[in-house]
């Protein structure tokens, strides 16, 4: 028995997608970890599951799981490349994605780029702390670091200046840091503009990705909040630039970016390929 996927990427934060509505294959989180192996599987940073929507008005309801096998609220990426799945699939130019996040709007623009409704963030006003534990006493802040959720947890870090900062030295230990409990996504982000800033993340169970949507929604709204940006904001990340826009009349979050085919297959649904 073998299993079809899609490879995707929003930036090169890349996805393997399976559609589970006809049929299930009861991967467990060790299968899908063996899976986004990018040695020995086919390599991803999610996995997504489309399953039967089961809210009204939803056209699929979506899944996404970290390379480590742990499940993650939201994702902004492979929320963009599920809706292209769906142009791709089904014809549709505009859909209704459930998530755990809630029900997200998609709709693909006349250049083919995909925005996503994110939804509301939910925010934190705790602050988060410098700590000699997390490597983060010596880092060069132009603002005080700020948490938020977009469905998913994310900690965002303004820098005065980026060029010597490792992510995956203080990423990892923050991303564990007894101070989030579910562990967190951590971002590293250097204002440049009211509107532009350059953003890295340490991503939750995944580790150092190429770009995160929902780190780049979270990070211009920690950079509102804090008064660095303004509610429109460009992010360029290390694979390309998305555009977020916190829309003030009813305090939702606009992710606008490409979605990206890179191939289809097969593999078989039991056991681990080597
Ligand atoms: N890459 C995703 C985020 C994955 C978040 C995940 N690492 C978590 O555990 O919350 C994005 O584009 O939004």
């Amino acid at each position: 028995m073998m299993i079809p996927f899609y490879k995707m990427h929003g930036l090169g934060n890349d996805f393997v997608i399976v559609d589970e509505r006809a049929r299930r294959h009861g991967l467990s989180p060790a299968r899908i970890a063996a899976l986004a192996d990018r040695h020995r599987g086919i390599g991803c940073d999610q996995f997504v599951v489309l399953r039967p929507a089961c809210r009204a008005g939803a056209d699929v309801f979506v899944r996404f799981f970290n390379a480590d096998g742990s499940e993650a609220g939201a994702c902004g990426n492979a929320s963009r490349c599920v809706a292209e799945w769906l142009r791709r699939e089904e014809g549709l130019r505009e859909c209704v994605l459930q998530t755990r996040a809630g029900l997200l709007p998609a709709w693909i623009g006349q250049d083919g780029a995909v925005t996503v409704d994110m939804g509301p963030p939910a925010l934190e006003w705790r602050d988060v702390p410098l700590s000699q534990a997390a490597d983060t006493l010596h880092l060069p802040l132009a603002g005080d670091p700020a948490a938020a959720s977009m469905g998913n947890p994310h900690a965002t870090f303004f820098l005065a200046d980026m060029l010597d900062m490792d992510p995956s030295v203080a990423g990892p230990l923050l991303e564990h840091d007894p101070l989030f409990p579910e562990r967190a996504n951590i971002g590293f982000a250097q204002v440049r503009a009211r509107d532009a800033m350059r953003l890295r993340v340490w991503e939750r169970g995944s580790g150092l990705t190429l770009a995160c949507g929902s780190g780049a929604c979270a990070a211009v709204v920690n950079a509102v909040r804090r008064g660095l940006v303004d509610r429109a904001c460009a992010v360029e990340m290390d694979g390309g630039t998305l555009s977020i826009a916190w829309r003030e009349s009813d305090g939702h979050v606009l992710m606008t970016g490409p979605a990206t085919v890179s191939f289809t297959g097969a593999v078989p649904a039991e056991g681990v390929p080597s």
